[in-house]
């Protein structure tokens, strides 16, 4: 097992301008520290508008002029500063957009996936894997021609996928690969994010959709405010939910049969809200005043990252309330 990403307490936040000369801070991403390793899917849950996108956009070196950070993530143990971001973009981390709006209208499909490259030899090269890559993924040669608008959904998203794949990623961000796809289309995509994994990619499964989460990955973090709440083996999603430790996220799991699996807006307060304390204090039945005093870290816990001064550790396993 070899890391591959560390994100270190990245925040992230944008300055927000009222009438006359007021202004307020909105706070998208708080404190995120995650990890992600070779052989691995890592999913990054949380409701609509939670800042996932975000997330996707600075570890590529792509966030909007106007977004203020803090934190850093360090690639295989590298401070991952722009300029080394610049370089790996595209090389050695790959997107696979949210949106299939990605793909540049006015280009043909294979002069868009190729890119500009100078060298004839590196083209030559890089034309035979996009052959190949579009060969496995059903795409037939006269999609090479075809403009986005000739495309299907499903078509277009095999494009996007094949694009990322070109130069053998070592990491690949998907964001949001699921929605508006038939179910078809879902089992699909699971597959082939499986079978990139046993290749060794690391990849970070961005959604909102917890059963995708639960199907594929093998960690979840899972954020609530724009805080990473807890990161947990997918194997302890299971039974009645006993091994979860968060209050949210075991209250998530044992509401699914009767939600939409979803995590819909309504489910968190706004971001213009955010509590001090704890951020879940609000909806938790355990809170106390410490809670709403004072934000919990980020602790790690048998194994489990959990933010919370009390949790749900199993009777057997006796954990000190932290500080
Ligand atoms: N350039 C910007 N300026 C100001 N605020 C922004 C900017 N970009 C994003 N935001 C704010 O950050 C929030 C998070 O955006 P982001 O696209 O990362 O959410 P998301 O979790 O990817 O949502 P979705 O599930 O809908 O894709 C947005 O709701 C928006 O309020
Ligand atoms: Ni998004």
């Amino acid at each position: 097992m070899m890391k591959l990403l560390d994100v270190e307490k990245l925040s992230i936040s944008f300055t927000q301008y009222l009438k006359g000369l007021q202004q307020t801070e909105l706070h998208v991403i708080s404190d995120l520290t995650m990890t992600l390793n070779d052989h691995e899917i890592l999913a990054v849950l949380g409701s609509s508008g939670s800042g996932k996108s975000l997330l996707a956009e600075s570890i590529l070196g792509i966030l909007p002029n106007n977004a203020n950070t803090s934190g850093k993530i360090l690639y295989k143990d590298e401070l991952l500063t722009q300029q080394l971001k610049e370089e790996i973009r595209g090389d050695k981390i790959s997107l696979i957009p949210q949106s299939v709006n990605y793909l540049n209208p006015l280009m043909k499909i294979k002069q868009q996936a190729l890119g500009y490259i100078e060298d004839e030899e590196a083209y030559k090269q890089k034309e035979k894997k996009q052959q190949e890559l579009f060969r496995r993924y059903g795409l037939k040669p006269e999609v090479d021609e075809m403009y986005p608008f000739q495309l299907s959904g499903g078509m277009a998203r095999k494009v996007l996928l094949s694009t990322a794949l070109l130069n053998d990623p070592e990491i690949i961000i998907a964001d949001e690969p699921t929605p508006g796809l038939d179910e078809k289309a879902v089992d699909e995509v699971i597959h082939d994010l499986i079978d990139l994994k046993n290749q060794g990619v690391g990849i970070i499964l961005i959604t909102h959709d917890i059963i995708t989460a639960l199907r594929c990955s093998d960690k979840i973090a899972i954020l609530y405010l724009g805080y990473v709440i807890e990161i947990t083996d997918t194997k302890n999603f299971t039974d009645d939910g006993s091994e979860l430790y968060h209050p949210y996220t075991r209250a998530l799991y044992q509401a699914l049969p009767n939600t939409d699996f979803k995590l819909t807006e309504g489910h968190q307060p706004s971001y213009n809200e955010i509590p001090k304390g704890c951020p879940y204090n609000m909806n938790c039945p355990y809170k106390t005043d410490k809670c709403v005093e004072n934000l919990p870290e980020l602790r790690e816990i048998n194994g489990r990252r959990v933010r919370c001064f009390y949790p749900l550790v199993n009777d057997d396993e006796n954990i000190q309330e932290g500080g």
